[in-house]
């Protein structure tokens, strides 16, 4: 039966491991890294059951973009819509996967994604039903960033004074697989200290490479989890079709190298129609911050030729990093397809959230409006359902940021305050979120952000440049934004999205890159709470809705 066929019971634990070469700590699922892909149908229901097997942490997982209409409590955000899962202890997701595309899960507490606590959702069309353009076979690459310093000191360093950044990542992986002490394209470098990968076969670190038939047509499915980076992905010889992003089709162009920012995902059509004497690269380096990783690689195998015979040319040279033209027009070429839901023509509130880096007492930090968020202790979902007022503040959060506000400057008081408020939207009507972009602490620093918002899709309304007005809403594109749960803000610029608050729940809107949200950069988003239905308990068995369960069983 269905139910059987998408029951999923998985373990997550540390263990050793070596996803570019060095032994490492990450964290597995049911002993695999990445953890376990899952694939099912629109319109089926995944059921998880999830043990903690970490022997001093609590776990939870959330699975990204997938919208939990009707099950906020299985969104797997701590504190937001469930309590942590304690070590030996087990909880179920049960989630329908309403629409096709592709997604991906992961970890969502404290740095858990960041240790490798990841991997592929993928929904294909409803049974009987067809995608929209037409596919020989498909690949799937899940992209990521890996550091040698284990979570848990990224963490202490991030929350220290003096702050210590966690730097850039040591490898990029493809399928959890990066080279840190060698490399596949060593022999086309100049650079005589630059080793090639002496591969046995077996390694965990050897590429998963990319095996096709000439004359046919791939679907790539390509996800980012990375935990810092903004990446550029290029393959030899190949265009790419774009046609998919963030679950939902747009309208297809054509593309040498793909951006793609931490919590986005795309599928691109190639076709192999090059020489077939031949193989080719697929390249993955780092964008938008100053590269100091080495480009991802591996293969793109024309069978039946061996791997073993490298590509004639080097592989393909990543984009400037701080090339943002180039980065923009590749973001404003992502359009919905025709048939696309529309944007309704009005808002009925607009906020607008400026993007700070700060200081609390010494202790480097992002913030929202001058507040940097501090997860409760009671997750929002039970507090908010129960009319628990003390689990967290109750004065609503700053819908702007004060005029005179120079968004090209540092800040000129970077003090700044902790605080955990909800924006309450009222249950079905439309919002406006502006993100604006400003300068970070230092001078002439304005630094990327992908913002990924939960429980909804949203249509991106445009980009611009320095600080927004309203006037630049003349700007708007509402006859074909795309539909995506994930969207930039480019250096000293900002970005529009509308969205229906139509799904009842508590969700997080926030930074997807990792020690960002760790240092507070995110908000709270909450709608229709009176129509959010039975919370299943064991999501809410801590804090405050812990204390008053146990308090109702004794009566
Ligand atoms: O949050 C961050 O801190 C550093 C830098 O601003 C201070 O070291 C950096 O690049 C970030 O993105």
């Amino acid at each position: 039966t269905v139910q059987e066929r998408h029951l999923y019971k998985w373990e997550v634990e540390y263990m050793f491991g070596s996803p570019d070469g060095v032994e490492n700590v990450v964290m597995g699922i049911n002993g695999q890294f990445p953890g376990p892909t899952i694939r099912a149908k629109a319109g089926e229901t995944i059921h998880v059951e999830l043990t903690n097997k970490l022997h001093t942490e609590g776990v939870v997982i959330h699975w990204h973009g997938i919208r939990q209409l009707g099950t906020p409590w299985a969104d797997g955000t701590a504190s937001i819509s469930q309590c942590v899962i304690n070590p030996g202890e087990k909880f179920t997701y049960r989630f329908t996967v309403d629409r096709p595309g592709t997604y991906f899960y992961h970890g969502h507490y404290g740095m858990q994604r960041s240790a490798g606590l990841y991997g592929s959702l993928i929904v294909d069309v409803a049974e009987g039903e067809k995608e929209p353009f037409h596919y020989d076979d498909e690949l799937n690459l899940l992209l990521s960033d890996w550091w040698h310093q284990s979570v848990h000191h990224q963490e202490v360093g991030l929350s220290s004074k003096p702050f210590r950044w966690i730097g850039e990542s040591q490898s990029l992986l493809i399928n959890g697989r990066g080279q840190y002490n060698c490399s596949l394209a060593a022999h086309y470098s100049k650079n005589p200290t630059v080793n090639g990968c002496n591969l046995k076969g077996g390694e965990q670190w050897a590429p998963d490479i990319l095996k096709v038939l000439p004359n046919k047509i791939y679907r790539l499915r390509i996800a980012s989890t990375t935990a810092l980076a903004s990446l550029n992905l290029a393959i030899g010889d190949h265009k790419m079709l774009v046609v998919e992003a963030d679950g939902n089709y747009v309208e297809p162009f054509e593309t040498a190298d793909l951006d793609i920012y931490s919590g986005e995902s795309y599928s691109v059509l190639i076709s192999t129609n090059q020489n077939p004497k031949k193989n080719y690269w697929v390249s993955v380096g780092v964008r938008a911050r100053e590269p100091k990783t080495p480009q991802g690689l591996t293969i793109l195998n024309y069978l039946p030729n061996s791997v073993e015979n490298l590509p004639d040319s080097p592989p393909p040279v990543t984009p400037q990093w701080n090339d943002y033209a180039h980065s923009k027009a590749f973001s404003n070429k992502i359009l919905a397809t025709m048939g696309s839901p529309k944007p309704p023509k009005n808002f009925s509130r607009r906020i607008i959230l400026l993007n700070t880096q700060n200081k609390i007492n010494g202790f480097t930090k992002w913030s929202i409006n001058n507040v940097s968020l501090s997860l409760p202790a009671t997750p929002y979902l039970g507090s908010m359902k129960y009319g628990l007022l003390h689990a967290f503040d109750q004065t609503n959060p700053p819908e702007n940021y004060p005029a005179q506000y120079d968004v090209m400057k540092p800040p000129a008081n970077p003090n700044t305050t902790l605080g955990n408020g909800v924006y309450k939207f009222d249950y079905q009507t439309t919002v406006d979120v502006i993100l604006q972009n400003a300068n970070a602490l230092s001078d002439n620093v304005s630094e990327i952000h992908p913002w990924h918002l939960h429980g909804h899709d949203f249509w991106l309304l445009g980009y611009g440049e320095g600080k927004f007005t309203p006037k630049d809403e003349e700007k708007f594109n509402l006859k074909n934004p795309p539909l995506r749960n994930t969207a930039v803000i480019f250096p000293y610029g900002w970005t529009a999205l509308r969205f229906v608050a139509d799904n009842p729940g508590v969700w997080a809107f926030h930074c997807h890159i990792e020690p960002h949200l760790h240092m507070g950069m995110g908000v709270v988003f909450a709608e229709g709470i009176e129509h959010i239905g039975e919370v299943p308990h064991e999501a809410l068995a801590c804090g405050l809705t812990g204390k008053m369960f146990m308090e109702n069983n004794k009566h």
